[in-house]
Formats: C-alpha cells, structure tokens, sequence
C-alpha cells in the first residue's frame, strides 16, 4: 500500500536533555516504570542532543515493558500522518501512516490506548509495516502522546514481548503512565514546538524542516525564515558564504523541503573537478565527442531529471562553461559536449560559492547575466564567528553527541574551560572546523573534554583592548603536546599564522614565507579555504 512510505529519518535541534547511561545489559526483572523515566524531569539543562535523548527514551520504554522494539511516533498535522521519530533498534527509515490507519494510526485518532495480544485477525493491524521492514508483529500496544491540553500528538508503541506471551492490559496501563512522563519531557524539547509550529505552517511539512541544522543565532533564524519562503517554489538559490559554514546543508534542506524532495538531489563539486572535465560532468558527452567517448554517457543534469542540482563551488566554473549553464537556466536546455540536439530537463537549480561573486563580475571574470539569472534567491549564510557563544555551544554539544556514537564512545563532558576556549576561537574554517575538532577532542578525552584536548593553536590568551577576540603568536610556538602528523602539525600552524593576520592571506603567505597560490592551495586542502 502506498500509505506507508518510507522516508530519509530527520533530526532537528539539540534539546537541552541527557539521560544517565543505559544499564549495559538487560536487567534480569524489568524496572519499575517510576525508577526508569521519573530522571528525566530533572536532567534539563545537561548535554545531549534529541536524537540521542529521544533514542535513550525508547530504549528505556522498550526495556522497561520487555519488549523487543519500541517507537515513538509523532502526527504531521499538515499531512494528517504519523511518523516514527525513535525507534528502539534503528530502522533504515521513516516510516509514515495515515491518520487512522493501523493499530498506532487508530490510536492517535481515536486517543485510546490498544493492545493486542495476536495481531491475526485484528482489522486494525496493518500487515504492510511488517512486509516493508520485513519484522513480524506477534504483539503490540500502543498508547497516545497527550499535550497539556489533552490533545494528541503522537502515540508510543511496543512491539513483541520479550520471554513469550502477549501484552496484557496491565503492561498498557504502564505504557500510559509513561506516556504522561514522556508527554511532560517532549513538550520542552524543539520537536514539540515544531510540531505546533507546524500548523501554522501547512507548507512544511514535519519531520524535515532543517534536517540536522544546529543553530538559533539571529541570522540563522532569519534564513530559516527565507529557507522556509524559498523551498516550497522552483526559485533557483545562490548560497554564499564561508568554506565550511553550511552551505551544503541549506542546500539539501532547500531540495527536501521542496516539491522535488522525492527525486534526485545531485551535487557537481567544481572545485573537485579540472575545468576541462566539468562541461562533461554537467551536461555528458554524445558517443564519439573525443578519443575514448566510445559510448553516449548523460551527466548530472540528466541524472538528476525532476529534481535538484546542487552546483557547489559555482565561482570555479570555467567560462566556456558559464554560458551552457546560463541557457539551462533560460531555456531548460543543452547539448550534451559533441552533440547537436537540445536535451531538455526539468531541474531546480542551487549553487553555493565562498567567492565574492560580484567582484568576480567587476573584474570580468564571471558572467553577469549568470549571475543575475542565478541570484534569484540569494542566502548569505554567516561565519560562525558571527553566530555567538551560544551558537558555538549548541554546535559543539551537538557534535560531542554524535561524534561519541559514531566512535561508539560513551559520551564525555564537555568541562568549563573548554567550552570558554571553543567560543573564545575565531573559527576560520567554520562549523566544518568546529566538527573536527570536537570529534578529535571525543576520541582524546577520558570522561571529560578538557583544553588540552582541542587540537586547536596553543597560543593565547590575553584579549587585547582593540580586538577581544583575536589570538596572539606568541615569539615561540610551541606545538601542541601530541605527536602529530607533519601534516597536521603545518595545517594548525597555517591557522595560527591567519588567526593572528586577521586573515589577511598576502600577509599569511609572507609570514609563511609561501606564494599566495601555495597558501591557497594548502587552505583547499586542510578543508580552510574561505572567501579569496
Ligand atoms: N548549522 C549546522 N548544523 C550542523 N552541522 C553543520 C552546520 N553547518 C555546517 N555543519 C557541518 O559542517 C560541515 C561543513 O558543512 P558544509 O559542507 O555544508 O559547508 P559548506 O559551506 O558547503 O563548505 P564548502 O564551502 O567547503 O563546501 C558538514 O559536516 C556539516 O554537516
């Protein structure tokens, strides 16, 4: 059946919760319900990101009533949906039901709780969720996710007992006591105020809006409000901004929040590419265009037919090759390289460049008309440094979390003196930078992210007067404690060296004592090019 769909699993904010650690293994008898879940009013305020709180959350129900899976589900007020939101034991996807259909559709409904002990014969159990995950129900019971008005907004659900027999009446009374708990946990997290938010807002639809975008400064919030406008319509949309600072991530967000979101998102990196092989990447080339065409190959314009192209590096893009482009944009058509027949496509186009665009077209060296064609939506993304302290918190908490459950580490604190360091840094590469080094500081620590463990230059700290924030070179440099690979070793003395320049990179390529190409090459290279 088409109802359920599975769909690309979101993530939204990080909620300002933690849960203790799981018990490692499953206890011999289950936990009182109060023991499990009465914590989490308490833990406001600590250090984990939704998705893991929401993850721990289902885990503990699932442990808690013995059951083999458990899913949080929540309602799209916009599509009248569920949608799974956590599972205990992942799923490959999201899974979608209408209101009213299967036994969680029906609960969230009609707002009764229903358990049932065989699934065979049940009119309400909807046998297509098992056919697509391929799982087989033997019993479930699930109960609705009321807000502080009593209306519903998602239902909890179990799956399977563990140790045979069915659920019982008894175990859906304790589903509904945790719901309560669960209920008052939610409704402070930015899941809930989105899901209210939402119904102010019928264009976006929930569980994808800012897919995996951290961050409340006000000029992020002012393009999520732009975002918001642009993504529903076929505008196309230039991206600007630092190396590193996200532009990517908009862009994907753009494509999944749009009417194309089911078809191919498709990203042409020019900066990756010789100029010479970016034509042919873009458009393909017909069977015989040049020595080893031996057969006719489409390229990503074709590939990505109904949906989005992401040109990242747009600035890169070879002349000869700015006016095919600019005819795709009018026309909605082009010749691949070595033909003579127009192909025609039906494509959203998003664009991303670090470069000042408009200097580039001063001084001739990117095409006007492109540019206006490709500006109609134009978003500034900001430098993190622009973005505040508490924008560089939320992010490295955000990463502290994930980079733990990539490592399958247990996740460590982010101690005090840390923190001041990470938002006193002037992030020349930016949120990517931020990532990496948080990840390098979780794979270091032991419990506790200290100073010590930022890879980040050892210099510091006196603010001067004029420029609070800049770092100073100290007369020696002495690198960090660790051993390190040369290469590491150059790529944090290149950033100490722009940090103290402000930037500047002639001036950084003098002091290296490198040419400006060097400089900038080497910049590419470590992930810290920025605007040049
Ligand atoms: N607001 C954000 N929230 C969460 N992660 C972010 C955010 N911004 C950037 N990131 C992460 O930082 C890294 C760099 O982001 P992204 O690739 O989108 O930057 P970019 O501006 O496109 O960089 P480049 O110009 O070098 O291509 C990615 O891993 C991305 O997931």
């Amino acid at each position: 059946m088409s109802a359920a769909s599975p769909e690309p699993c979101d993530r939204l904010s990080p909620a300002p919760f933690s849960l203790p650690p799981l018990p490692a293994a499953m206890p011999s008898s289950p936990p009182d319900v109060s023991q499990v879940l009465l914590p989490l009013g308490g833990l406001v305020g600590r250090e984990v990101d939704l998705d893991a709180f929401l993850q721990t959350l289902v885990d503990r129900i699932a442990i808690t009533l013995q059951a083999d899976r458990g899913t949080l589900w929540l309602l799209d007020p916009v599509r009248r949906e569920l949608f799974s939101r956590a599972a205990h034991l992942p799923e490959v996807a999201q899974i979608r039901v209408k209101l009213g259909q299967g036994v969680a559709g029906y609960v969230a409904e009609a707002g009764e709780p229903v358990h049932v002990p065989d699934p065979r014969g049940e009119r309400r159990f909807f046998a297509d969720i098992d056919r697509m995950t391929g799982y087989r129900t033997i019993s479930l019971a699930a109960v609705p996710l009321r807000d502080a008005a009593g209306a519903v907004y998602g239902v909890l659900q179990v799956l399977n007992r563990l140790g045979g027999g069915p659920f019982t009446e008894d175990d859906t009374r304790k589903l509904t006591d945790i719901a309560a708990q669960v209920s008052t946990a939610l409704q402070s997290t930015s899941l809930y105020q989105e899901l209210q938010r939402a119904k102010d807002q019928p264009q976006a639809p929930v569980g994808y809006f800012f897919n995996r975008i951290i961050g409340e400064a006000p000029p992020l919030k002012a393009l999520y409000r732009l975002v918001q406008k642009a993504a529903p319509t076929d505008a196309t949309v230039l991206l600007r901004g630092e190396s590193g600072c996200g532009k990517e991530l908009f862009a994907r967000a753009i494509h999944v929040n749009g009417p194309r979101r089911d078809k191919p998102f498709v990203k042409v990196d020019c900066a990756a590419l010789p100029a010479a092989l970016i034509e042919n990447e873009l458009f393909g080339h017909e069977k015989g265009a040049f020595t080893g065409a031996d057969h006719r190959m489409p390229g990503k314009f074709e590939a990505a037919d109904g949906g989005t192209v992401f040109i990242d590096e747009l600035g890169e893009l070879p002349q000869a090759v700015q006016g095919k482009l600019l005819r795709v944009l009018q026309d909605r058509e082009f010749e691949r390289v070595g033909g003579t027949q127009a192909v025609k496509v039906d494509v959203r186009i998003v664009a991303a460049t670090h470069r000042d665009l408009p200097r580039m077209v001063a001084e001739g060296r990117f095409r006007e008309d492109l540019y206006y064609r490709i500006k109609v939506v134009e978003l500034l993304l900001p430098p993190l440094r622009e973005r505040g302290a508490e924008d560089i918190e939320r992010l490295a908490r955000h990463f502290v979390a994930t980079a733990a459950k990539r490592h399958r580490l247990p996740v460590p604190r982010l101690g005090a003196t840390a923190l001041a360091r990470l938002k006193r840094y002037r992030w020349p590469g930016n949120v990517r930078e931020l990532e990496n080094c948080i990840e390098s500081a979780v794979v270091l620590s032991e419990g506790e992210i200290l100073e010590e463990h930022l890879p980040l230059p050892s210099l510091d700290r006196a603010p001067s007067p004029t420029e609070p924030d800049a770092p100073q070179v100290p007369a020696t440099t002495p690198d960090a404690p660790l051993l390190l690979p040369l290469a590491e070793v150059e790529r944090r003395h290149i950033l100490r060296v722009l940090e103290a320049v402000k930037g500047n990179r002639t001036a950084a390529a003098r002091t290296l004592e490198m040419g400006r190409n060097t400089l900038a090459r080497k910049l590419k290279e470590y992930g810290l090019a920025d605007e040049g």
